[in-house]
């Protein structure tokens, strides 16, 4: 289990997150959602180890691990623009971090990995030869085959397109599942995050909104932010689709008369 206690980050005199307390238990996906500037990368970037708290603890099944650096926690993140090798093919890729660490997975996890994300055919292109969702599945082979104890995303979706976006978040969901893997995610899409997740972090302002599971965030929001934030955009989203429909339905029924 994670556990992140009276968490807190300042830069610059300027207190950016404040009181985050939240208990991730194994294999579960939780999306951090928030607008731009809420401190959704800080909270990623504490967890990962690339920024040090200023407040708090970040306890990691029983142990503090608020003061162990990056590499000695063993976690691992996909970054928004995947960083790739431009020079190296895509098995090159996805098998860089076993060249200094060759018994952390075998060739035939690899294989299997190469497998559940649909890679087999594309091994030996380049990485300018790929679609966005297959430069996604790269880089999220490269990072599983390292095994990492937890899997972090920055916005994974944020790229992709409507069909690739689906098939992208069904290989995160199998490989957390699959894998047992504890995934978190960062986002500023409600309708991703409340898609793909089992649990939801509402951010607003450095500080935690709310908490809970999909299904309890839309039938209780547990305030006018999240009601704001997270249902509008949603209510937006929905009566786009029903005017689409109803207006497609009502020029048919013109073209008929
Ligand atoms: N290294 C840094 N030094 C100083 N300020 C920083 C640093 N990193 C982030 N900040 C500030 O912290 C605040 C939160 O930034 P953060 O990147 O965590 O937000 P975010 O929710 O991920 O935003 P976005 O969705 O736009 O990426 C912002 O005001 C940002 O300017």
């Amino acid at each position: 289990m994670l556990k992140l206690e009276n968490l807190k980050k300042v830069y610059d005199g300027v207190t950016i997150l404040e009181n985050i307390n939240l208990n991730i238990e194994d294999g579960e996906i939780i999306s951090i959602l928030g607008p731009s500037g809420c401190g959704k990368t800080t909270l990623l970037n504490l967890i990962l180890g690339i920024a040090e708290a200023d407040g708090g603890h970040i306890v990691f099944n029983g142990q503090d691990i608020t003061d162990v650096p990056m590499e000695k926690r063993g976690f691992n993140i996909v970054f928004q623009d995947y960083a790739l090798f431009p020079n190296l093919n895509v098995y090159e890729n996805i098998t860089y971090g076993l060249r200094n660490n060759p018994g952390i997975s075998t060739e035939e996890e690899v294989q299997e990995l190469i497998e559940l994300l649909g890679l087999e055919e594309h091994l030996n292109k380049r990485i300018d030869q790929l679609s966005g969702g297959q430069k996604q599945r790269t880089a999220l082979a490269r990072t599983m085959v390292m095994k990492p104890k937890i899997l972090l995303l920055d916005e994974p979706l944020s790229a992709l397109d409507g069909v690739i976006k689906e098939s992208i978040k069904d290989k995160i969901r199998a490989i957390a599942k699959d894998y047992n893997l504890t995934t978190i995610i960062v986002t500023h899409d409600p309708e991703e995050a409340l898609t793909i997740s089992d649990k939801v972090l509402i951010l607003e302002k450095g500080g935690i909104s709310q908490y809970g599971k999909p299904s309890e965030i839309i039938t209780h929001p547990e305030n006018p932010f999240v009601k704001k934030f997270i249902l509008n955009q949603l209510e937006i989203k929905r009566n786009n689709i029903y005017m689409l429909f109803a207006n497609t339905m009502l020029s048919q029924q013109e073209v008929s008369a």
